[in-house]
């Protein structure tokens, strides 16, 4: 049995036979036509060039409807590249200039694209790199569908699957996933590819579990071996023996169960156990403006974070004020006039959309460089514009902003500063807006979670946000898995950080929010709670089970918990003290 570590992009479990994809896609051999052919061939190369964007087209169509317009258009992507003149001249010189075939002129011409595309991911580290890295494999895919088209048979390797498989690839292509469906394929796996590629998105709104970023293994495993995907902790395991299958096995009928189960609880209040019922409001995160209604349907109480930046999806230029006031007022009219829905401004830069992030490029620590509020802050332009059109989106109903990655006190007034110019602006220009909109500040930095105290005056609520706070406070690259090890939320250090915040937010009186990943994890919630909050906000699919655990939770037992927790001098501890407390529920 062997087990590789990769990024966890989509959970869920699955257990399986492998299907392995070719890794070098369709091989073509050099090959040239007699010169009074070029005419046909060319004329051959424009019928599949229709006939793959007729293609892309009805996928897109199909996408859109299954997935709403901003996954959809993913493959409205692919359509402008294959009907791109540039794409098709340079082809068709190919079959002028040197009589190559039709396949064969394809292939260069797309593998020359490739080749730059991948000397510039080397060239320029990890600033673009995931943008780069995107569209090779966009090229990639384009070319196996023309292949396909000229050859005259399906190069699609899904078309004939009857029985559920696991699909192994070194990468896959959008138009890979489009054609997945979760009866058949049960999960996938690539060497290749990070937490916002296409592929890990679309992974995510189709329920499918899915671990990419693993370390080659392609080579140590045949089409039909056993194998277990663990979406919840990115592991693919090779091999497994008879334990860890009924182990696994076990997870997953319980994770199956999971949706269901809590189903009942969906128009119960979340409210703990005791007398009176303490209420802690549930919220959920999204990153699509389509997702908006999954919050409500799953039990939430508004949205605690929209993530703005995933705006940038798809997209090669900045959305304009109008795009950001569409989506805004979109998330508002899903959610209603009385809920909370809280904006989050770009957070761009390191991981997320760094190309088109106006990002300074070649950074050595991106995680530490010119991102987020900081990258707004040195963008004016951009970060006016988000704030026009989250003002007059407020209109619609109980809209707040919050700015992320704030690390001194300074930055925070910069941005309050800047938002009462946009309010001057658009009062002077007679356009609409609504000007008392609450503000907070993300708490995600250990700087701001030691001047909390300071920071709570200037602001209506703090949100923390694990993810980042766990990897600042512990140096510990989120993303990295030679460091999984040292990043934990359970770590005593963190815990202590948290609790200051609370404490400061209780001290001024103004709300607290948890939102990182930490908040939709069962085990963490009577720590949290016991350490005085009551918000939080998480994946719309955890809100059920989360509302289970404080339904059942009472305040001075969660503050027990959280008070002897922080007596404790390592995560481990920490962790096996939770558990003790809590055991997890067994499946039904
Ligand atoms: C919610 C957070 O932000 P991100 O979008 O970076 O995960 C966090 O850091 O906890």
């Amino acid at each position: 049995m062997e087990i590789r570590q990769g990024t966890a992009v989509s959970p869920g479990i699955a257990i399986g036979p492998a299907l392995v994809l070719d890794t070098e896609g369709v091989r073509i051999p050099h090959r040239t036509v007699p010169p009074d052919q070029v005419g046909s061939e060319i004329a051959r190369l424009r019928r599949a060039l229709e006939e793959t964007a007729a293609d892309a087209r009805n996928t897109r169509e199909r996408m859109t409807e299954r997935l709403g317009p901003a996954l959809g258009n993913i493959y409205g992507a692919q359509q402008s590249l294959i009907e791109d003149r540039l794409l098709r001249t340079q082809i068709e010189a190919r079959i002028q200039s040197q009589s190559y075939s039709a396949e064969y002129a394809v292939s260069r011409v797309i593998r020359d694209f490739v080749k730059r595309l991948e000397d510039a991911v080397e060239l320029r580290g990890n600033i673009g790199a995931a943008e780069a890295r995107r569209s090779a494999s966009e090229f990639i895919d384009i070319e196996r569908q023309l292949l396909s088209a000229l050859l005259g048979h399906p190069t699609d390797p899904f078309v004939s699957l009857t029985e559920p498989v696991i699909v192994l690839a070194t990468d896959l292509m959008p138009s890979d996933t489009a054609d997945f469906s979760p009866r058949t394929v049960r999960a996938f796996a690539t060497e290749s590819g990070g937490a916002t590629s296409h592929t890990a998105i679309l992974a995510g709104a189709l329920e499918i579990p899915a671990v990419v970023g693993l370390s080659r293994f392609l080579t140590d495993v045949s089409g039909g071996d056993t194998v277990i995907i663990d979406g919840d902790k990115g592991l693919l395991i090779l091999d497994p023996d008879d334990e860890t299958i009924a182990r696994y096995e076990a997870r997953r009928a319980e994770a199956l169960a999971r949706p269901d189960r809590y189903e009942h609880l969906r128009d119960m209040p979340s409210v703990t156990d005791d007398d009176p019922p303490v209420p802690i409001r549930l919220l959920g995160n999204i990153e699509l403006a389509q997702e908006a209604s999954q919050c409500l349907d799953r039990g939430a109480e508004g949205v605690g974070l929209y993530r703005t930046e995933f705006l940038y999806l798809n997209k090669t230029a900045h959305p304009t004020e109008e795009e950001h006031y569409a989506a805004y007022a979109s998330v508002l009219q899903q959610i209603g006039p009385s809920r909370p829905v809280v904006i989050r401004t770009l957070d761009l830069g390191a991981d997320k959309f760094s190309s088109v992030s106006g990002a300074v490029s070649g950074e050595k620590n991106p995680f530490l460089g010119l991102r987020s509020v900081r990258l707004c802050l040195n963008n004016l332009d951009l970060f006016k514009t988000q704030l026009r059109a989250v003002l007059r989106a407020a209109v619609f109903g109980d809209l707040r902003v919050m700015f992320p990655m704030i690390s001194t006190v300074d930055e925070l007034r910069r941005c309050k500063t800047l938002l009462n110019e946009v309010k001057e602006d658009l009062e002077y220009a007679g356009i609409p807006f609504k000007g008392g909109v609450r503000i907070g500040t993300m708490i995600e930095v250990p700087s701001a979670a030691l001047m909390a105290d300071v920071l709570a005056r200037e602001v209506d609520f703090f949100s923390i946000g694990t993810n980042d706070l766990v990897q600042y406070t512990l140096a510990a690259d989120r993303n990295n898995e030679h460091v999984a090890n040292l990043y934990n939320p359970a770590d005593p250090a963190v815990l202590r950080l948290i609790r200051m915040v609370m404490q400061a937010a209780h001290k001024h009186k103004i709300d607290v929010n948890v939102c990182g990943e930490m908040s939709g994890e069962p085990l963490y919630i009577p720590l949290l709670v016991g350490l005085g909050l009551r918000q939080l906000s998480a994946t719309p699919r955890k809100i059920p089970e989360i509302k289970r655990v404080i339904r059942d939770l009472k305040i001075a037992e969660a503050e027990r918990v959280a008070e002897h927790a922080l007596t404790l001098e390592t995560a481990r501890q920490v962790e096996s003290y939770l558990r003790k407390q809590f055991p997890p529920e067994g499946p039904d």
